[in-house]
Parts: structure tokens; C-alpha cells; sequence
């Protein structure tokens, strides 16, 4: 068959590319060798998203309990909670599937690989050979598996076999307190396991603020989990059905259950990348140049090009090379301001540019900030840990991050006032409805600002 643009792979990249070029008239064949929806429908944002909504109500009770205003409990009822995660991921495969034939997509249910600048098989219904002007590469990513630490699926786990379990663990271990763990540990805390989380830097979620780090660290640590940071494994293996963590000092820790989530790796085998001309990075990445061109006839977007492992930046580059691939822009891409969140209670959030990050670079910043104690909804749902914290070059807003009750709702404005480079004069001509987490943000962007 042939094609104006071929895509490789369903996830978010890959499924925003297909509807975006389908719209604006290209003819569209998809590929998709496992089932609609990739990483994020499958086994990652919707269904931790799933279990954190479900089990939310655990950490709403406890809070009001510490206050002495409300007691009983909340008893989720993980078997139910398994089966609406299954109707609920099969229905949206079903209305994607439904939308991509309405549009009329191509879609091939099939491995998929180049071979050669303009040519590629597809393993459905016998051997499919597909003739594109372009290919988008949206293959995605996996559980990274570091020598050592690799799960064996029934003791020790990554985070695809967790969300797949019949009963929560008594006790979790989990290597790596980044984006997974911390959401992964929240939903199972909340479920009665005992938690423990090591990392081998010094901070949780690295990548963050660090005085965002320290904050998760006490909010956890309050919750009852043992935390061990800038903590080495030396061997983890599974010994009478339970995990067995060798730390560097030679101390043992076991758990029922061990949650690996050390980072994600890029799935870039197999594809056939060579006949077309694209080259990998030392990780395995696709290398991809400004335009997110791999190669003359290839893009590759999302979580293969490692630009960023995140839904929404997987789809901007997916409509992006859609509309490339369509003649719709000419203009190398911008990846604009790329906010990010993790979920929960806490919650973190972060767009633009880290103090830290500044100081690093040897440039000044200012920071001005505000404690959640003070935000009269935080104070409503018992839960005042955590700052919103504003980063200014100048007189200008270049980051903002946040952590504690309910802050990834204000991810959107924060990118938006970096994107547009607020100064004091956009932040008094903008109304914040009262009473409302967004006045948290409103109370650090009017702050007094000092140096980082
Ligand atoms: C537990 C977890 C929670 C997460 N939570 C969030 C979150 O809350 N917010 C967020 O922004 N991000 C989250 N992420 C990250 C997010 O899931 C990814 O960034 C996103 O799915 C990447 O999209 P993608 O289109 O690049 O690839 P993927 O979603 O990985 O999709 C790639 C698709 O390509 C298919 N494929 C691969 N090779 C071939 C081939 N040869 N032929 C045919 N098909 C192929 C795969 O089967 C897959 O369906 C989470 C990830 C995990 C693991
Ligand atoms: N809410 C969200 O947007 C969300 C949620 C989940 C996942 N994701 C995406 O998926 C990606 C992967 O998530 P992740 O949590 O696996 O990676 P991560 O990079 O967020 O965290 C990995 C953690 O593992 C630690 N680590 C690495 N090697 C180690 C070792 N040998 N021993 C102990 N600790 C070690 C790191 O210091 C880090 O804290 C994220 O980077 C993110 O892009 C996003």
C-alpha cells in the first residue's frame, strides 16, 4: 500500500500525528504491534491515574482525621478496581479505533520496520509492504533494566507487572523515588502496603527543585515510609517469594514485593533504522535534528527521541511533524515550555527554568515564594505541607515549581507565564478566583524576591 505518512506505533505521539495529518488531508497508515494507545493508555499515565483517583479518598480521610474533624475508614476494593481499569483502557481503545477508521486511517495491527528511505513491512495478516513519502517513528519507551536489578515479574517488579497485580503487597520496596515510585508508592501506601523507597541519589525525584525533594521527603516520611536516599543496591533478588535488597553498606532489607523504577529506556531495536539512515545516541535514543527529522523521510517523536518521556510532549511533536509532513510549517520545532507534574497528595509541578538550574549555569536568579499553610483550601483539605516557589531573571517569571496539596492544577498557567515572560505588570492586570490553590501561586508571584 501507499502513503502519504507512515506511523510507527499508537501511543501518544504517534496517535496525535495520525489524527493531525488524517486532518489536514494526508493519507494515513498506522502500525501498532500491541494494542491502541501505547505506554500511557496501557500501563502508565491513565491507569496510575486510575489508582490514584480511586484511592484518593484514603489520604482525603486521614488528613481530616489528624485534625480530629472525621474517623472511620476507606476500603477500596482492588479486584473492582482491576476490573473498571480493564472496561475503562478497552473502551478507549475501542473509541480510538472507531475514530482512526471515521477518519480513514489505515490501520495495520502488526510489528513494523524500515526497510529502506521510503519502504516498510508490517507483520499483520501476513506480510504487509507499506510505499510512504514519510515514516514517524513513535515507538516509544520501556522499564529500564539495570544489570542486577532486573524483575522477574512475580517478586520483583516493574512498574508494568505492578499495575497488573490480583492484591496489593503487604510491603513494597521500591528502587528509584522518581516520577513512578513516588506515584506507584502513593497508590499502594494508600492500600495498606508498607513502604519503602531507596534512591541512589541524594534527593527524591532528582530532577526536581531540591527544596521540592526535601519537602516530598518529609510529607512521606510523615506518612510512615522508610526513605533511604544516596543509598546504593548492591544485589536485589528474590528469595522465598521475597524480595532481598543488598544495600552498599552490606545491610539486608526485604519486602514482599520489589518495584524497579529506575528510569525508562527508548524502543529503538528492531526497526530496520539503518536502511533508512537514522542513527541512535549512546542510549539508544533516535537521533533527531531540529525539525525532529531522524533522516531525510523519517521523524521520530515521544519517548524514542528522548528529548522528553512525557504524553503531552510526545503529541506537540506528533501534530508537529504532521503538519511538516503536510507542508502546513516550514519553522524547526519548538518545543515551548514543557510542564510537568507528579501526581498525588503530595503533588509537585514544574515549568521553565530551576533556580538551581541557573546558579549552575552561573547566572543570577530570584525566587520569590509562598508556604500552602497560608491557602485557605489547603487548609480545608488538612493538607498545608508544601510551597509554590517563582523563578525571576530580572523583573521577568522564568520557572515556577510547587509541591503539596492539589499544585498540578496550576502547571498550565505556570508554563503559560513563562512561556509569555510575565512581570509584575501581567500578574496585576490577572484575577485569581478566591478561594482557590491558584492564589497560592498568585501570593509567590507578588512575594518579596531574594536571591536563590
Ligand atoms: C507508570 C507510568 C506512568 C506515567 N505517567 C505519566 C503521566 O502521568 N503523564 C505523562 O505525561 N507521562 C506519563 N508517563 C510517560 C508516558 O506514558 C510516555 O511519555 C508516553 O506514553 C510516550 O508516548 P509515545 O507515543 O512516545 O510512546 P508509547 O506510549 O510508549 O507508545 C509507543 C507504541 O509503539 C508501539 N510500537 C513499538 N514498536 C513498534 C513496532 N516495531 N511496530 C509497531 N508498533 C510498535 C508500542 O506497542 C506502543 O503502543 C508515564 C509512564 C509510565 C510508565
Ligand atoms: N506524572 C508523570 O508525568 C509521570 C509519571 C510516571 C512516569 N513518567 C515518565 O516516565 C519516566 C520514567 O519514570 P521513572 O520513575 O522510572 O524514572 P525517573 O527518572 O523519574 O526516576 C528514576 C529514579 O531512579 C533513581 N535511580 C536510578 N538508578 C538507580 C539505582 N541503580 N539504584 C537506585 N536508584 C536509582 C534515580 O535517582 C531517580 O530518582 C519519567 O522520567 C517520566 O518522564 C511521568
Amino acid at each position: 500500500m501507499i502513503c502519504d505518512l507512515f506511523i510507527i506505533g499508537s501511543g501518544p505521539g504517534g496517535y496525535a500525528a495520525a489524527l493531525e495529518a488524517v486532518g489536514l488531508g494526508l493519507k494515513v497508515v498506522l502500525a501498532e504491534k500491541n494494542v491502541l494507545g501505547g505506554t500511557c493508555l496501557n500501563v502508565g499515565c491513565i491507569p496510575t491515574k486510575l489508582f490514584l483517583g480511586a484511592t484518593a479518598a484514603v489520604d482525603e480521610l486521614d488528613a481530616q482525621a489528624r485534625l480530629k474533624l472525621a474517623t472511620g475508614e476507606v476500603k477500596v476494593d482492588f479486584g473492582a478496581l482491576q476490573t473498571r481499569k480493564s472496561k475503562i483502557l478497552s473502551a478507549t481503545r475501542k473509541g480510538m479505533m472507531v475514530k482512526l477508521q471515521q477518519l480513514g486511517v489505515t490501520l495495520l495491527m502488526g510489528e513494523a520496520r524500515l526497510t529502506g528511505p521510503n519502504v516498510a513491512l508490517v507483520q499483520a495478516d501476513g506480510e504487509q509492504r507499506v510505499e510512504f513519502r514519510h515514516a514517524v517513528l513513535a515507538t516509544g519507551g520501556q522499564p529500564l533494566a539495570v544489570p542486577g536489578l532486573e524483575p522477574d515479574g512475580k517478586t520483583i517488579l516493574n512498574s508494568d507487572h505492578l499495575l497488573d497485580q490480583g492484591r496489593p503487597p503487604r510491603s513494597l520496596m521500591i528502587i528509584g523515588g522518581g516520577y513512578i515510585g513516588l506515584e506507584l508508592g502513593q497508590v499502594f501506601h494508600r492500600l495498606g502496603t508498607s513502604i519503602t523507597v531507596i534512591d541512589a541519589a541524594e534527593r527524591l525525584a532528582p530532577q526536581e527543585d531540591p527544596e521540592v525533594s526535601v519537602e516530598l521527603g518529609k510529607i512521606f516520611r510523615r506518612k510512615g515510609w522508610n526513605i533511604l536516599t544516596g543509598t546504593k543496591v548492591r544485589g536485589l533478588s528474590a528469595k522465598e517469594d521475597r524480595a532481598e535488597v543488598t544495600l552498599g553498606s552490606g545491610d539486608l532489607i526485604s519486602a514482599e514485593k520489589a518495584l524497579v523504577a529506575v528510569g525508562r529506556k527508548p524502543v529503538s531495536d528492531g526497526l530496520g533504522l539503518e536502511t533508512a539512515g537514522c542513527r541512535t545516541t549512546a542510549q539508544g535514543f533516535v537521533a533527531t535534528d531540529t525539525f525532529l527529522r531522524a533522516a531525510p523521510t523519517v521523524f521520530a517523536v515521544g519517548d524514542v527521541n528522548g528529548r522528553f518521556m512525557l504524553a503531552h510532549a510526545a503529541e506537540t511533536q506528533g501534530r508537529y511533524v504532521a503538519r511538516l509532513a503536510a507542508g502546513r510549517t516550514r519553522k524547526p520545532f519548538d518545543p515551548g515550555v514543557v510542564p510537568s507534574c507528579i501526581y498525588g497528595s503530595p503533588e509537585t509541578m514544574r515549568a521553565g527554568r530551576m533556580a538551581h538550574e541557573l546558579k549552575a549555569e552561573g547566572k543570577e536568579a530570584l525566587i520569590s515564594r509562598f508556604q500552602l499553610v497560608a491557602n485557605p483550601i489547603a487548609q480545608a483539605h488538612g493538607a498545608t505541607s508544601g510551597f509554590v516557589k517563582i523563578v525571576w531573571s530580572g523583573d521577568t517569571v522564568v520557572g515556577a515549581c510547587g509541591v503539596g496539596h492539589g499544585v498540578s492544577h496550576l502547571a498550565t498557567l505556570a508554563a503559560v507565564m513563562v512561556r509569555e515572560g510575565w512581570t509584575a505588570r501581567e500578574v496585576e492586570r490577572t484575577v485569581f478566583p478566591h478561594p482557590s490553590v491558584d492564589e497560592a501561586l498568585m501570593e509567590a508571584l507578588r512575594a518579596e524576591r531574594v536571591p536563590a
